[in-house]
């Protein structure tokens, strides 16, 4: 394709997305199927494109046009000509139509780029400024590596290939930096020691969220809100397959990939419970030294992965995922033993989903109190820098990660102890 039908494909996505907020793979996936001419340089084009404009959309005035915000894109973001851009808007009959004079002369504006609503939540978990630019700017990719089935030097050089480098904060991750705008990530899940299940795609604020399980080799842990299972194969990897973990979700669809993963990564200490198999958890009840909730949430933290979200996402749905993290909190409390630990994991930055549902927890499981949850990282499995890092980054009882602060995604991790 032309770059003139390039930037018409993503501006028929966008309006698709902005008319029926969906999320944006299923508006790129509508279109693709009804692009059959478009090859994966094409895809990965428009998609790259739709997702750079909804990272800056109220800076590069989407709010007003779309074709300003591709407009702007493509030449503050993609680094491209005035005079690319033109030609290639007017590209007939490819593009979508040549820029008006009042089109060419629109500068960004100076503005936060999350939706209005969510300003004071930002406001409220401090340093809003910066932590709304960085969650504006695109991710790098980061690497878990599988300690299970390599070494962190092994796993280091079969990565080399695509520009893995260690990750500043946990000892074995890697990462692959962000690309420069215009261009594409590697393709991680192609590479063999993704085969082999040498590495996991997860980002490293995920992987020192699972680490505040701390000394786990041997326990008994509960993973509540299994979902997927990143959080339960890193579990497994840190627990070097002794013990036992028991992976569950309300939801049986968000566990249905977990056991592929389990095979590749060559983990041997997780047993699945599945509500769709009626499998409950009634005998596992004071009896989990370790109870991780990775909760539903709002996913604030990740807006720089997936920034349709933070469009898409309403008070709403906030106050859904809110009532949600109060049940599993109190589900959770029956699995722990006396003496064992609560460990309660968000994607989000926001108070509302972190400080305020732990005190309205501790208020009616008082027999619960804060620990710190950096404290509990095993040290070898951290930087130098990394752990006098983390040590600054506790708060009022929580560990608190995000883009602008540890170069994250954004996490807060609260553990909780339940008296012995
Ligand atoms: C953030 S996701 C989990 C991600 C997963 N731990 C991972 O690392 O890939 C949250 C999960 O919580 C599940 N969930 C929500 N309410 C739940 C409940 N009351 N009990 C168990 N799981 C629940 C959702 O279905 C969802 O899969």
């Amino acid at each position: 394709m032309r770059d003139g039908g390039r930037i018409a494909a993503a501006k028929a996505v966008l309006d698709d997305f902005w008319s029926r907020r969906v999320p944006l793979k299923v508006a790129l996936a509508d279109w693709g199927r009804g692009a059959r001419y478009a090859g994966s340089k094409d895809r990965a084009f428009v998609s790259g494109l739709c997702l750079d404009a909804l990272r800056r959309w109220r800076s590069l005035r989407g709010e007003e046009s779309v074709r300003i915000a591709l407009r702007l894109t493509l030449e503050v973001e993609w680094g491209w000509t005035a005079e690319r851009v033109a030609a290639a808007f007017g590209d007939a009959p490819h593009g979508p139509g040549a820029l008006e004079d009042d089109e060419q002369a629109a500068v960004p504006l100076g503005m936060p780029d999350v939706p209005a609503w969510c300003l004071p939540l930002l406001e409220r978990a401090g340093n809003a400024a910066a932590e709304v630019a960085a969650l504006s700017a695109r991710a790098p990719v980061d690497l878990r590596v599988n300690t299970l089935k390599a070494t962190s030097e092994q796993a280091a050089k079969a990565c080399a290939t695509i520009g893995a480098q260690p990750a500043p904060i946990v000892a074995a991750a890697l990462r692959v930096p962000a690309p420069p705008a215009a261009e594409r990530a590697p393709a991680v899940t192609v590479i063999p020691a993704y085969g082999r299940g040498w590495v996991e795609v997860q980002d490293e604020g995920s992987q020192i969220a699972g680490l505040c399980a701390g000394q786990v080799a041997g326990a008994q842990v509960l993973d509540l809100c299994a979902g997927g299972g990143g959080k339960t194969l890193e579990l497994a990897a840190l627990m070097e397959n002794k013990g036992q973990i028991f992976a569950y979700d309300a939801d049986p669809r968000r566990l249905a990939p977990i056991h592929e993963r389990l095979r590749r990564a060559g983990v041997r200490n997780v047993q699945v419970r599945s509500p769709a198999a009626g499998e409950g958890l009634d005998d596992l009840e004071g009896r989990m030294d370790l109870v991780l909730v990775d909760a539903p949430c709002s996913g604030s933290g990740t807006w720089r992965r997936r920034p349709d979200t933070k469009w898409r996402l309403t008070e709403a749905q906030l106050a859904e995922r809110i009532a949600e993290q109060d049940q599993v909190l109190a589900q959770a409390a029956h699995y722990v033993k006396p003496g064992g630990v609560l460990l309660y994991v968000t994607c989000s930055v926001f108070r509302e989903e972190n400080d305020d549902r732990i005190d309205a927890f501790l208020a009616g499981y008082p027999a619960f109190e804060r620990e710190s949850a950096a404290a509990a990282i095993p040290a070898d499995k951290l930087t130098a820098a990394g752990r006098q890092r983390l040590s600054q980054l506790e708060s009022d009882g929580a560990l608190r990660l995000s883009p602008a602060n540890s170069g994250t995604d954004g996490f807060t991790i609260t553990r909780l102890r339940r008296a012995p």
